[in-house]
């Protein structure tokens, strides 16, 4: 193991959402928010292969936001604000069907900015879970209400199969690597409201540029 897979902690990779939050106006910073979808993804790669198909669409989606970042156009997407206003000026945003513009970076967001929901949710149930609680069951319930609505049946179907194969609720905690149930429920506690934070400044943009809806 290297030193920085020894140091992974969900607390961590948390903290992300929390450094995304500009001080002054609220923006959203890209390379934040590429970094904590990226530990999100080590996360759930490291609850085994069963997730892959999740995680090769998420890495894919990355890796479309890091070459924004890393081409001619990179100033332009430093925030999610500065990424919504370049592209819809710029006309880079396919706004009824894919064609020119399938994977501009308001599309790609929009997908993780759907799954961040799914985060949200899912880690208010862990927290406010019991002993006897089902993860699979929590992560069931967490996806009908939010991913679920904008995916396809098979994928629904896969997604759904693919819970059963989730840790138990106790060794989920362990994998989180942050110490005793009590420590997990205390830095939940304190680093959700960052995560919904990113997610309500990041829904309450797109609603203002009619983009929730992107193909
Ligand atoms: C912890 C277990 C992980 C459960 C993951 C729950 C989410 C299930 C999502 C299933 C997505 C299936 C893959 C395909 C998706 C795409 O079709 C679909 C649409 O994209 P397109 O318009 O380009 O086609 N893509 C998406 O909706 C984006 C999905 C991104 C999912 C990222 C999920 C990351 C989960 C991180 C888990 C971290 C767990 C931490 C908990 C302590």
């Amino acid at each position: 193991m290297t030193a920085v897979e020894e140091k992974f902690s969900l607390t961590e990779v948390l903290s992300s959402f929390k450094a995304c939050l500009e001080k002054e106006n609220q923006d959203v910073l890209m390379d934040y928010y590429i970094s904590g979808w990226k530990g999100l993804v080590r996360f759930m790669n490291s609850l085994g292969a069963i997730f892959s198909f999740v995680s090769k669409d998420a890495v894919s989606k990355i890796q479309i936001m890091e070459a924004f970042r890393k081409s001619s156009s990179g100033d332009q997407y430093r925030s999610l604000q500065s990424m919504v206003a370049y592209e819809l000026k710029a006309k880079l945003v396919d706004l009824n069907k894919r064609a020119e513009h399938s994977n501009s970076g308001c599309r790609t967001i929009l997908r993780l900015h759907r799954a961040l929901r799914w985060l949200q949710l899912f880690l208010e149930k862990l927290r406010t879970s019991t002993e006897n609680s089902k993860t699979s069951v929590l992560c069931t319930e967490a996806y009908n209400d939010s991913l679920a609505n904008y995916h396809p049946w098979i994928i629904r179907k896969t997604a759904m199969v693919s819970f059963y194969a989730l840790p138990a609720r106790n060794t989920f905690f362990e994998v989180m690597n942050v110490g005793s149930i009590e420590d997990v429920v205390t830095m939940l506690g304190e680093a959700m409201p960052y995560v919904s934070q990113v997610y309500d400044i990041t829904q309450q943009l797109y609603a203002q540029h009619n983009l929730l809806d992107l193909p």
